[in-house]
């Protein structure tokens, strides 16, 4: 038996009627299903749950908090801003990810571009009339080529994962929040206080967040005069900003713009993290549709 819940206009004004099936599934109206479970049987994002990605998933967040530091997120920003290293099509692009498997996720094992589809369809179905918010799911997560060698073969802890501001203290709310514990700037006092570097409501542009696949996107995409809205930005910069739009945490950074635009953060979000599974995109078939796209928001060639 299928029943039909009503809900009230969502935080974007859009009417969602949710249906919850006897297998527990919430399906939302354009039909895509939320499941409970991941591939590996644990509920989503458990990183405490006795998987078989656990231990690599821990490490990877070992040797991302404790390298992550100010100084690095700036001499980074720096370097790839110059954006110096290749020319390439966004669709070049995404087939490079089909090598790569990322190490922090404890829900996908699949390669990125999988990924990548995986969240662009589900989006697509729920939202047929939004297609710069298809083209973000297409785009979100393709600074990942980072770890491609000819992107500068960056080892998996500056490329991925959740993301945190540095330059002030680091929220409990991160995942395997102790292993700051051994990062450079856990104990400077320029760095360690609430505020740290930075001054209540200064907005999320002025805050330099740990360094990694969402900022490198943000800045390939800006710099090569993409014509996607703020929001499709915001996203693409802050998706992996789990301790704030899941935990609500460092609010008080952000300015009313940022207010505005964390809204369509959460509706992203859910695709992002519920489409991951073992069901493959029939990527041939869906090509044509975000060339267009592609087409549409971005120059052919973009410099990397
Ligand atoms: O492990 C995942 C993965 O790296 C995603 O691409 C990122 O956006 C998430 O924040 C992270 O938890
Ligand atoms: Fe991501
Ligand atoms: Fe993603």
């Amino acid at each position: 038996m299928t029943i039909v819940i009503e809900q009230p206009l969502n935080e974007v004004g859009r009417e969602e009627k949710r249906l919850v099936s006897d297998s527990h599934e919430l399906v939302l109206d354009g039909g895509f299903v939320v499941p409970e479970i991941n591939s590996f049987g644990h509920t989503f994002r458990d990183y405490d749950a006795d998987s078989e990605r656990k231990k690599t998933v821990e490490e990877f967040y070992r040797n991302n908090h404790i390298h992550q530091s100010y100084e690095f997120v700036k001499k980074m920003r720096e370097e790839y801003g110059k954006l110096n290293r290749v020319e390439m099509s966004i669709w070049e692009c995404c087939e490079l990810l089909n090598e790569f498997v990322d190490e922090s996720d404890p829900d996908i094992d699949e390669p990125q571009i999988e990924h990548l589809l995986q969240t662009a369809e589900a989006i697509r179905k729920d939202y047929p009339d939004e297609d710069w918010l298809h083209l973000t799911g297409l785009i979100h997560d393709l600074g990942k080529v980072l770890l491609h060698p000819k992107f500068g073969q960056l080892p998996q802890w500056a490329v991925v994962g959740d993301t945190f501001p540095v330059g002030c203290a680091f929220d409990k709310s991160n995942v395997h929040h102790k292993y700051f514990e051994e990062n450079p700037d856990f104990c400077n006092p320029k760095y360690n206080s609430k505020f740290g570097v930075y001054s209540e409501g200064c907005g999320l542009d002025n805050v330099l967040m740990s360094w990694g696949h969402d900022d490198y996107m943000y800045l390939v995409a800006k710099e090569n005069k993409t014509t996607l809205p703020s929001a499709g930005l915001f996203i693409i910069r802050y998706h992996s900003f789990y301790p704030l739009h899941k935990h609500g945490a460092y609010t008080h950074l952000m300015n009313e713009d940022d207010k505005e635009n964390l809204k369509w953060l959460h509706v992203f979000n859910k695709y992002d993290l519920y489409s991951k599974s073992k069901v493959r995109v029939d990527v041939e078939k869906v090509k044509p549709y975000y060339l267009s796209l592609i087409e549409k928001y971005f120059p052919a060639k973009l410099k990397w």
